[in-house]
């Protein structure tokens, strides 16, 4: 179970709210921030603390060592480990295919959430789910048949989540967040690690937050750009549910830390 207590305050991992909903009766009943109210068989939990789900982003890793760098994850308090497919095409850089992928699979315990920065995407799903993808994200802008993209992700067993770039408004999820697992919002312009977060991202987040509501979605927020130990709390009480870090972890001497403090938000 997702649920615990400790020192007076019961803890919840949002990735498990789905399973405890049906499971306890639970409902979410306000989420100011990043603290939430929940009700279990009608009664109140006193206060909830939202933990964000930290996503190290292996595109920052040091390749020479990556199997150091897997099992540095694996022993860190992470939960999923992101991976940034980038073909040249629909982003500027290329970074690594289904093959790497399916080595660090061979090592990693963490869940795969494959970011799928190419043209023609719904070509490789396939590979991708061999290779050890548990999500597979894709761009708007790459999948004229976004909705039949998605069906075919669900389909194969896969979270299927959909990514928009800085320039894309929120509504443009507006008729696909009701069957996406993933909303994956990119707070920097895609193709490089360590670059600056893009400030607006923040009310995007409190948009998109508003359309999950409105739509009836469970879909995750998950940022991706640019987040640091400095911006990470601003960014989960805007209603961010997933933080992927490149260069704040892997660029740390204590990379461990690192994670540990974004999990402590
Ligand atoms: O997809 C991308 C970049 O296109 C990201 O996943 C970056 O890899 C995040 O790196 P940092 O901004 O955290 O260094």
């Amino acid at each position: 179970m997702n649920l615990f207590y400790a020192q007076g305050v019961y803890f919840v991992k949002r990735a498990g709210m789905g399973a405890l909903r049906q499971e306890m009766g639970l409902h979410v009943v306000s989420i100011p921030g990043s603290q939430i109210s929940i009700r279990i068989n009608n009664v109140i939990l006193p206060k909830i603390f939202y933990m964000a789900i930290v996503a190290p982003s292996l595109l920052a890793a040091d390749f020479l060592h990556l199997q150091h760098e897997v099992e540095m994850v694996n022993q860190s308090e992470a939960d999923w480990l992101h991976l940034d497919v980038m073909d040249g095409q629909f982003v500027p850089n290329i970074s690594f295919g289904p093959m790497v992928i399916e080595f660090v699979k061979k090592v990693t315990t963490k869940t795969c959430d494959v970011h799928l920065m190419i043209e023609e995407p719904s070509r490789y799903f396939e590979q991708f789910k061999k290779a050890g993808a548990d999500h597979i994200n894709i761009h708007i802008e790459t999948c004229p048949r976004l909705h039949q993209d998605i069906q075919q992700i669900k389909a194969m067993g896969l979270k299927a989540g959909v990514a928009i770039n800085p320039h894309n408004p929120a509504s443009l999820l507006s008729d696909i967040i009701a069957d996406v697992d993933i909303v994956l919002v990119m707070s920097v312009n895609p193709g490089f690690g360590g670059q600056q977060f893009i400030p607006n991202t923040l009310n995007k987040i409190r948009e998109i937050k508003k359309l999950i509501r409105e739509k009836g979605s469970s879909a995750l927020i998950n940022i991706d750009g640019g987040v640091t130990l400095g911006n990470a709390a601003e960014i989960v009480a805007a209603g961010a549910d997933v933080l992927v870090a490149g260069s704040t972890v892997f660029g740390s001497k204590d990379p461990l830390g690192a994670i540990r403090e974004l999990k402590k938000l």
